[in-house]
């Protein structure tokens, strides 16, 4: 019988939640997920989200992922997990978006009753029911606003890691008190999904941590404290609101009684801070300084270890979740893994299998062909639209199909290229560049990707 410590992992990202646990020599023995869209149906999700009729709002039911704890967690115990074994907890979120607890609910959560799910517990204790999230533009006035009372867009820069984001928490904050200003008084605590899901464990509101708080346009990165100015830029009384900062790899505490009673639980198991999915990513990679990270998940995103922080006006920095006092860069583009599952059902018959005897099939270079493929609203650069060129550099309105799929991949990765190049990350000899998320698995990207990056880095 296995009687060792395994240790347990969330990820709230935006298409599902999953979770997976692992034995102290770092094998797997569980994992699973639950599909929003799939699982829970009855949110009406589309990749985990909702998108408002101005195209630019977008939100998750924030009682969908209560839901899909209590889903995850109860089919752990009807398989059998034994979950008096785990030592200590952790996980990850979605980076950005923001959960709006109503007064009074840390009672709440402090006396969770272990005969009901989360979702019933806790179905009133939110002052908005649809928590913003990351792939939301709606917030173009509350940036300018931001940038405005703090003296410039580079100054925003210096201080939070990058200039003011339409994701990002603080300006989805202000829109929040501007458009709902009833709601945002009848809240008393405002926690990012990574602390949220944090404060389910521990059965009380649990602070933000370094990293994930980096995604705010917020947080002092040099200090680690809130910044007074940009707090009092984005709305009022928003310190008491935000709570404290920690460093991402902070024990917070035991597991609460809640979880001991109704799923077994050891009343010792430790619940360690829990960060952003980029964060973690770097984290649990083990990314050294030089390496580089590409993320390939509903949003892509590259990153990398740096000591040093100068923030530009494009691209961000975090502190660091390993060592805070180092940092992470980070680009993120939001037409991702939705954007190449678009152009598979258009041109490969929906099969990863038949995209990927495509990118096979065609040349490195597309014969001079190349797009740029923008379904939504892209982060980096700020632009939307399908945007072909043939090999004589004239705009065309379409492509064959297989050129159409080798444009995408190779579109998709130089931008990643020329947009790391320009913040001045470099591929060394010993660089090792590492894949993640959901698209990594499809070694023919990978190819791609590595052409892309490395050989063009080296050029
Ligand atoms: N074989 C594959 N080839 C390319 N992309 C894939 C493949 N399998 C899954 N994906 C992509 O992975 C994405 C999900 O990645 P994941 O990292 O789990 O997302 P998130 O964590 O943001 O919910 C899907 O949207 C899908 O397009
Ligand atoms: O906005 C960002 C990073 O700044 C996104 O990377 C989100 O963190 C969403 O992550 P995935 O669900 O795509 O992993």
């Amino acid at each position: 019988m296995d009687s060792a410590a395994h240790y347990l992992g969330f990820d709230f990202s935006t298409q599902q939640l999953k979770v997976i646990a692992v034995n102290e020599q770092l094998h797997v023995v569980y994992e699973d997920n639950v599909q929003f869209d799939k699982d829970l149906p009855e949110f009406g999700t589309q990749g985990g989200v909702h998108v408002h009729e101005d195209k630019l709002t977008v939100t998750s039911p924030v009682l969908m992922w209560l839901k899909a704890l209590d889903c995850i967690l109860d089919r752990m115990k009807a398989s059998g997990f034994n979950f008096s074994k785990i030592k200590a907890l952790s996980g990850t979120g979605q980076q950005h978006g923001s959960v709006y607890w109503r007064t009074a609910s840390r009672e709440v959560l402090n006396h969770l009753p272990a005969e009901q799910p989360l979702h019933i517990a806790l179905q009133t204790c939110f002052s908005i029911s649809d928590s913003p999230i990351w792939m939301d533009s709606s917030t173009r006035a509350e940036c300018h606003h931001l940038e405005k009372s703090i003296g410039g867009a580079q100054v925003l820069a210096n201080i939070t890691g990058s200039r003011a984001y339409e994701r990002f928490t603080g300006n989805q904050i202000a829109k929040v008190y501007k458009q709902k200003p009833k709601e945002y008084s009848q809240c008393e605590r405002i926690s990012l999904v990574s602390s949220f899901a944090a404060s389910l464990f521990i059965g009380d509101y649990a602070p933000i941590d370094y990293s994930d708080g980096s995604g705010m346009n917020l947080l002092d990165i040099h200090k680690k404290t809130w910044d007074e100015t940009c707090l009092n830029a984005c709305a009022p009384g928003l310190k008491e609101k935000l709570g404290s900062v920690v460093p991402s790899s902070s024990v917070l505490g035991n597991v609460s009684s809640y979880h001991v009673q109704r799923y077994g639980f050891s009343p010792h198991c430790s619940v360690v801070a829990f960060t952003g999915d980029n964060p973690a990513s770097l984290a649990g990679m083990r990314l050294e300084e030089g390496d580089i990270a590409v993320s390939l998940g509903t949003s892509d995103t590259l990153f990398l270890w740096i000591k040093d922080p100068t923030p530009a006006l494009e691209g961000h920095i975090f502190i660091n979740p390993v060592h805070f006092e180092d940092y992470m860069a980070l680009l993120c583009f939001k037409n991702g893994s939705l954007m190449r599952e678009k152009i598979r059902d258009n041109c490969s018959s929906a099969s990863w299998e038949e995209f990927s005897n495509i990118l096979r099939s065609t040349p490195p270079g597309n014969n001079g062909h190349i797009g740029f493929f923008f379904d939504v609203m892209e982060i980096t650069p700020q632009v939307v639209g399908i945007h072909r060129f043939n090999a004589k550099n004239q705009k065309v309105s379409e492509f064959p199909q297989d050129v159409e799929v080798r444009a995408l991949i190779e579109g998709q990765f130089m931008a990643k290229r020329i947009y790391a190049e320009r913040l001045g990350y470099k591929i060394l000899p010993q660089t090792k560049i590492l894949a993640t998320g959901g698209a990594s698995c499809n070694q023919d990207i990978l190819q791609v990707h590595y052409l892309c990056l490395v050989r063009c880095f080296r050029i």
